[in-house]
């Protein structure tokens, strides 16, 4: 990553440091509190993020025009900025959204998946499950504030965490659309959706690669909450109040209870999985696929 973690955080008073101790501490403390904030910025070309030392709150924001696509540079920077939050005693939730008018992320970047050999497949999708499996696993309160289209990666960003807003506008679309582009959602993330919407829901949503509307999302439960999208960040915020309310230990123990056998499954079967995509996805067959999906979201243009 480019750059690093800039602490610009002013203690102005003994205010700040019992918020900040509070934060630190995982007991519960009223905010929105905005005075006296102490932020620590990073800011990568893909990916920016904004820690709130005095609520514990970051803000990581998706901006990698046009669509944040989850290229390479995109995956190594997401991975680094989650374990510097992971490791910071500040940081107790963790709010992800987009800078890019529109979309919250177009998923994976095609094009690190077309025309490309098996050692580029290994480590692309090394990296991938790396940046499912950091989100999954965090101890963190981990709120998607999905503020635009969010297709395929995009959706594993939004299930992999702990609650997710999505702006109420019926243009935006979520799910998990790989079917459509001619490959397969892989068995974690197939997990992930399982323990979210149920077998049923998942099974025809993942076979039929189902992109669906927000208010189609809400009805079946992949998102949690619909509001104006001038709200989803202020929403996302409020809460993370709530999540806050509970201690940290409990809540961390409880969740990890709660994901602890889809992760032991992804850990003793990592590398088969790394295997089976990179013979899979240089298939020829499958690389057909993805010439004709490529060139149909280039068309789309023209
Ligand atoms: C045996 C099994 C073993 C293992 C498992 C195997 C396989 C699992 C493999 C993979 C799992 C993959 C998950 C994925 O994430 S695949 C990616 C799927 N993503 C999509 O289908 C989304 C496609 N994009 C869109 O639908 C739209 O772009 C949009 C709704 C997000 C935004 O629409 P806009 O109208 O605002 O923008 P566009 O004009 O469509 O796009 C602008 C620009 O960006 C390019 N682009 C869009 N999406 C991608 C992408 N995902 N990757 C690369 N490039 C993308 C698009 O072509 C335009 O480019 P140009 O400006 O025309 O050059």
């Amino acid at each position: 990553m480019a750059s690093v973690l800039r602490h610009s955080a002013k203690f102005t008073s003994g205010i700040s440091s019992s918020l900040a101790a509070c934060a630190r501490n995982g007991t519960a403390c009223a905010f929105p509190c905005h005075a006296f904030r102490h932020r620590n910025s990073s800011t990568s070309s893909k990916i920016r993020v904004d820690l709130d030392s005095s609520t514990g709150v970051a803000v990581m924001t998706l901006q990698g025009p046009p669509v944040n696509s989850m290229c390479m540079d995109f995956l190594t920077d997401f991975a680094i900025s989650m374990e510097k939050l992971e490791l910071d005693k500040n940081c107790r939730g963790l709010i992800l959204t987009s800078a890019v008018p529109k979309v919250f992320s177009a998923g994976l970047d095609i094009m690190e998946m077309y025309g490309k050999g098996p050692e580029h497949a290994t480590v692309f999708w090394r990296a991938v499950q790396e940046m499912w499996f950091k989100l999954y696993s965090s101890n963190m309160v981990t709120i998607a504030a999905v503020n635009g289209s969010s297709p395929a990666g995009g959706c594993l960003l939004a299930l992999s965490s702990d609650y997710r807003i999505m702006a109420d506008n019926p243009r935006y679309v979520i799910g998990l659309n790989e079917a459509q582009v001619g490959i397969v959602a892989p068995f974690w993330l197939k997990d992930n959706m399982v323990q979210t919407l149920g077998h049923r829901q998942t099974e025809k949503s993942l076979q039929l690669a189902q992109l669906y509307s927000a208010p189609d999302a809400l009805k079946i439960g992949l998102v949690d909450k619909l509001v104006p999208e001038e709200k989803v960040l202020s929403t996302a915020t409020e809460t993370m109040a709530k999540w806050f309310s509970i201690p940290d230990h409990s809540r961390q123990i409880t969740k990890s209870m709660m994901r602890k056998q889809t992760i032991d499954k992804f850990l003793s079967n990592r590398e088969t999985d790394i295997n089976n995509f990179a013979n899979f996805v240089t298939k020829d067959s499958i690389q057909k696929s993805l010439g004709t999906y490529l060139a149909k979201l280039k068309k789309k243009k023209a």
